[in-house]
């Protein structure tokens, strides 16, 4: 697969190109520097930061490339722009491509009825450099949960992502926790979406859904 990556000195293009090491690398788009073999990518792959979405998205229409986006922060214009964006192009949004997180976010959807009079916290932890919080993964989570819950931010060191969602009542305890032990496990989930994305139809995926596609099969 020929793929284009905007972000691609930050730490999780590191990881990417890492991951996508057997395709080819036609295009990069950083802060102060674009480059391009001259082909056409199948696939844009943006971690990055919010400021570089319209961009991306003008690079997608304009090449007619899909898109896999991981880059947190994004607001509800940005979220308008992407399914708008998947009118034409397949597009992957999802703001963590860890297997893990998505089984989790599946649970949480499936019983956030039965835990609705429960007390609801999120702690997120995270490296001292993460620009964001809440996590993109919090809100997200808290999204599935289809309640508010209260949410903690720590950034220490260099934790990958530890994600912790903790619910109790007057009689019990209920806790789970996703750690990432390595950043890396995102890369390979933003691949397994760029081999979904470049063959789907034009659409606006989560990675959810690319992962259900797998329960089909
Ligand atoms: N969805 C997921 O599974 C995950 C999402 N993330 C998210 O990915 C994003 C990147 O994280 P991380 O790699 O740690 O961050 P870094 O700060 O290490 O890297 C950011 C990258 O984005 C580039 N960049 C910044 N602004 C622009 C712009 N306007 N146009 C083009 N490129 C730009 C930077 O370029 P330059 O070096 O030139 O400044 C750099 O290459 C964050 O939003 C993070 O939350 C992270 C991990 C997993
Ligand atoms: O910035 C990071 O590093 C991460 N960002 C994502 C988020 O905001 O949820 C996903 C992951 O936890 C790592």
């Amino acid at each position: 697969m020929r793929y284009g990556l905007v972000g691609s000195t930050g730490r999780m293009g590191q990881e990417i190109q890492k991951a996508f090491a057997d395709h080819t690398l036609c295009m990069t788009v950083d802060a102060e520097k674009t480059w391009s073999d001259g082909t056409q990518p199948e696939v844009i792959v943006d971690f990055s930061n919010r400021s570089s979405l319209t961009n991306t998205v003008n690079l997608c229409v304009e090449n007619g490339s899909a898109l896999v986006i991981g880059t947190t922060g994004l607001n509800e214009d940005d979220f308008s722009m992407l399914r708008e964006l998947g009118k034409d192009v397949p597009v992957v949004q999802s703001y963590n491509f860890s297997v893990g997180v998505n089984i989790l976010k599946m649970i949480l959807a499936s019983y956030s009825k039965l835990l609705e009079d429960w007390d609801s916290e999120i702690v997120e932890i995270h490296h001292n450099k993460k620009k964001d919080a809440p996590s993109g993964t919090a809100i997200m989570l808290q999204d599935a949960l289809q309640k508010p819950a209260v949410m903690h931010s720590l950034r220490m060191g260099g934790i990958p992502g530890d994600h912790s969602v903790i619910f109790a009542n007057e009689g019990e305890v209920l806790s789970f926790n996703h750690r990432a032990i390595s950043r890396a496990v995102f890369a390979y989930g933003a691949l397994e979406a760029a081999e979904f994305a470049r063959t789907a139809n034009p659409g606006f995926y989560t990675f959810e859904e690319v992962l259900r596609c797998k329960l089909k099969k």
